[in-house]
């Protein structure tokens, strides 16, 4: 297994001159119900704060208010308005869905409507709830859409997907269930390890327990979205795992002189962090 270092964070580039929006990225969120509002927020705020050019948000309408006061550089839509939300889809670089979308009906067909419309050239984030929702819902795997997935679950959430008992999570375990589902895997946890297709695991090997408060992961998929929309062009796995360092790499530094790190402290060191890499 391959020890991520810090010089992957040179996949973070200065930005030329003669750009606009449209060069850094067009990031779609999906989830948040009223009860988990907050979870699809974090990730809004995450891609708009990681750069990404564009990004709408596809949540419940009870979140409206509370998305535009946070982060009005972010758009919405009803997540529940099946055209508008194709609509926005098909512009989009990077998806990510799942992020305190709940499991009941409705979320079902949200997810169901998003794998239906994704195409094989985007990014397609699959966290949270929506991993649940696979793991419990058959019709909902052979709906797997063709296009660069990448999941990101916990341990408990990967134990659902891929069967596996966390006391059982090796690598080779891991590894076989990932070349099934032919996808990116981001197994989240202490030292978290990433499985792609064709290529060595990658484990990381920083960020601590001061980054254990709900909202964290919902926070990497904006992170790893934006990274996506923007420096996937170069290398989609080094923009994977430098979106994956960066989240724990502020998490540490934050860590010197705070108990916990709150997930939103970290979107308000992104734009910080990313110009200390350029510089
Ligand atoms: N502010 C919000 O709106 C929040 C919404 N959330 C959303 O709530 C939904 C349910 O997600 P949860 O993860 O809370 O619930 P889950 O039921 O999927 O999993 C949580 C349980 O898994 C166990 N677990 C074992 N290993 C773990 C590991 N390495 N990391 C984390 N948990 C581990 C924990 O004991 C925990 O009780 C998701 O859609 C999520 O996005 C959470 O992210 C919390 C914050
Ligand atoms: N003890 C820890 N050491 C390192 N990273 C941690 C630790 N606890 C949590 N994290 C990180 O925080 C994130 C938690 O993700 P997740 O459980 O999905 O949070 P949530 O769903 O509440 O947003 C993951 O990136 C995980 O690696
Ligand atoms: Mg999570």
């Amino acid at each position: 297994m391959k020890n991520l270092t810090k010089e992957i964070l040179t996949v973070i580039k200065k930005r030329p001159a003669n750009s606009h929006k449209g060069n850094y990225g067009r990031v779609v969120t999906v989830g948040g119900t009223q009860q988990y509002g907050g979870a699809i927020l974090m990730s809004t705020s995450a891609a708009v704060h990681a750069g990404a050019g564009l990004v709408t948000c596809a949540t419940a309408p009870e979140n409206l208010t509370a998305l535009h006061s946070l982060v009005p550089e972010a758009m919405f839509v009803d997540f529940t308005d099946e055209k508008t939300v194709n609509s926005v889809l098909l512009g989009a670089n990077a998806i990510v869905v799942g992020p305190g979308l709940g499991t009941d009906k409705t979320s079902l067909s949200i997810v169901k409507n998003v794998f239906a419309n994704v195409k094989p050239e985007q990014y397609l984030i699959i966290d949270g709830s929506a991993i649940t929702l696979l793991s419990q819902e058959n019709s909902l795997q052979e709906a797997l859409p063709n296009a660069h997935i990448i999941f990101t679950p916990h341990e408990m959430e990967w134990q659902r997907l891929s069967g596996i008992k966390i006391a059982k999570q090796t690598e080779e375990n891991n590894r076989q269930i990932q070349e099934k589902l032919n996808a990116t895997v981001v197994l989240k946890k202490h030292h978290t390890e990433i499985y792609a297709p064709g290529a060595e695991t990658v484990h990381l090997p920083i960020g601590g327990p001061y980054m254990s408060t709900g909202g964290m992961g919902d926070t990497l998929t904006g992170i790893i979205a934006g990274f996506m929309g923007q420096f996937a062009n170069q290398d989609p796995q080094k923009a994977l795992a430098a979106a994956l360092y960066t989240h724990s790499a502020i998490a540490d530094e934050l860590a010197e002189n705070s108990y916990v790190v709150l997930p939103t402290d970290i979107i308000g060191q992104l734009q910080e962090f990313m110009k200390k890499q350029v510089r």
